[in-house]
């Protein structure tokens, strides 16, 4: 069992095989000097008012600011700073031209200080407590189905027929086009093992794989479809799902949103966009809003109320992340 040593500022060394992590933890990621930091801060807030009893550890490349990583610390969040992934060199054009950083999240299956951890975007808001799903039996892959009915989706063949698999009887999948596509997984929330050997292979294969429009998402759902099992859209509910299959929702019982609907980012929405107007988009947005701008969510006021500082916690393998702790000082 990975054992950690918590040094802070210094002075104080604990016990070797004290737990100084939890050995479960929600994970997100984070890129970039821009404004998805906001996201972080908000799903840090949010997952603390659904009481949560782990963690949030947030995967940074190396272009976020020293800034951005205090306010995340400041935020009782663990940063671990990992290295970029890049797929190889390939033509694809991506659904969204930033896609391509998104393959650094392969890095998450690293984490082999926790046994379980839920991955969640940085722009998704967790309403209700969700811990029950690291109860989930491990040695599967946990996460929602997609839905496919998004112009993102225009170059692909099941658009192009009108087929969705939210609803695979409205449109049959056409026998001449062979089996229907396995189910398909929305990578902005699952539920995973890291694991070094996964990891490993992940990346071997990646190197080989070509890239196609959804970036590490496609590939993620390639790399673990035998092991993949659909859990209830209430746990990452799409945005588009609202115009697209209203009748597959039940708006009371979604307990995470992701806001991945074109121009529903919460920080920078404006409700110019197509669907941005509709009052269900406007009450989610505000709902983002009402817990990122609660201060009674700040960490420094749930916590003990000792003065916290951002203080390196060294796992056995070297690596180092922060934590806020009592400041030694
Ligand atoms: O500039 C960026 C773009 C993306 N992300 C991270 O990568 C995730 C996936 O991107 P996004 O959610 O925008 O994709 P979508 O779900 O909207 O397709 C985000 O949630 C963030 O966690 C980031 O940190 N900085
Ligand atoms: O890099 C590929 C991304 O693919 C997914 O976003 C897409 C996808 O969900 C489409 O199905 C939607 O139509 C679209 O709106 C949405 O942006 C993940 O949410 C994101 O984390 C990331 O993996
Ligand atoms: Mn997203």
């Amino acid at each position: 069992m990975a054992t950690d040593t918590v040094i802070i500022n210094g002075s104080l060394e604990m016990e070797p095989d004290s737990p100084a992590l939890p050995k479960r933890a929600y994970v997100t990621f984070l890129a970039g000097n821009k404004d998805y930091v906001k996201g972080v801060v908000g799903l840090a807030k949010g997952l603390r008012k659904s009481e949560s009893s782990y963690p949030l550890v947030v995967a940074i490349l190396p272009d976020v600011p020293e800034e951005h990583r205090e306010m995340l610390v400041s935020q009782g969040c663990i940063v671990k700073e990992i290295k970029p992934v890049y797929p190889p060199e390939n033509q694809t054009q991506f659904a969204m031209a930033y896609y391509v950083i998104n393959y650094s999240k392969l890095r998450i299956w690293e984490f082999v200080e926790y046994e379980k951890m839920i991955y969640l975007d940085g722009d998704i808001q967790v309403f209700s407590n969700i811990d029950h799903l690291f109860d989930y039996p491990d040695g599967y892959f946990y996460a929602v189905m997609d839905c496919f009915c998004e112009k993102t989706w225009s170059d692909t063949p099941q658009f192009k027929i009108g087929y969705c698999q939210q609803c695979p009887e409205k449109v049959q999948w056409p026998a001449e086009l062979g089996p229907p596509p396995p189910l398909y997984f929305n990578a902005g929330m699952f539920v995973f093992e890291p694991n070094l050997s996964t990891y490993n292979k992940l990346l071997e294969t990646l190197m080989v794989t070509p890239t196609t429009s959804f970036a590490e998402q496609d590939f993620l759902n390639m790399f673990f479809r035998d092991i993949y099992h659909p859990i209830p859209s209430v746990y990452n509910f799409v945005l588009a799902m609202l115009w697209r299959h209203p009748e597959n929702i039940d708006l009371d019982k979604v307990k995470v949103v992701h806001y991945c609907a074109a121009g529903s980012k919460p920080w920078r929405y404006t409700g110019e966009e197509e669907n941005m107007q509709r009052d269900d988009i406007r009450l989610l947005v505000e709902k983002w809003w009402d817990i990122y701008k609660d201060e009674s969510l700040d960490y420094k006021n749930c916590s003990m109320d000792e003065e916290m500082a951002m203080v390196p916690v060294i796992s056995e393998s070297g690596a180092v992340h922060y934590i806020a702790a009592p400041s030694a000082a």
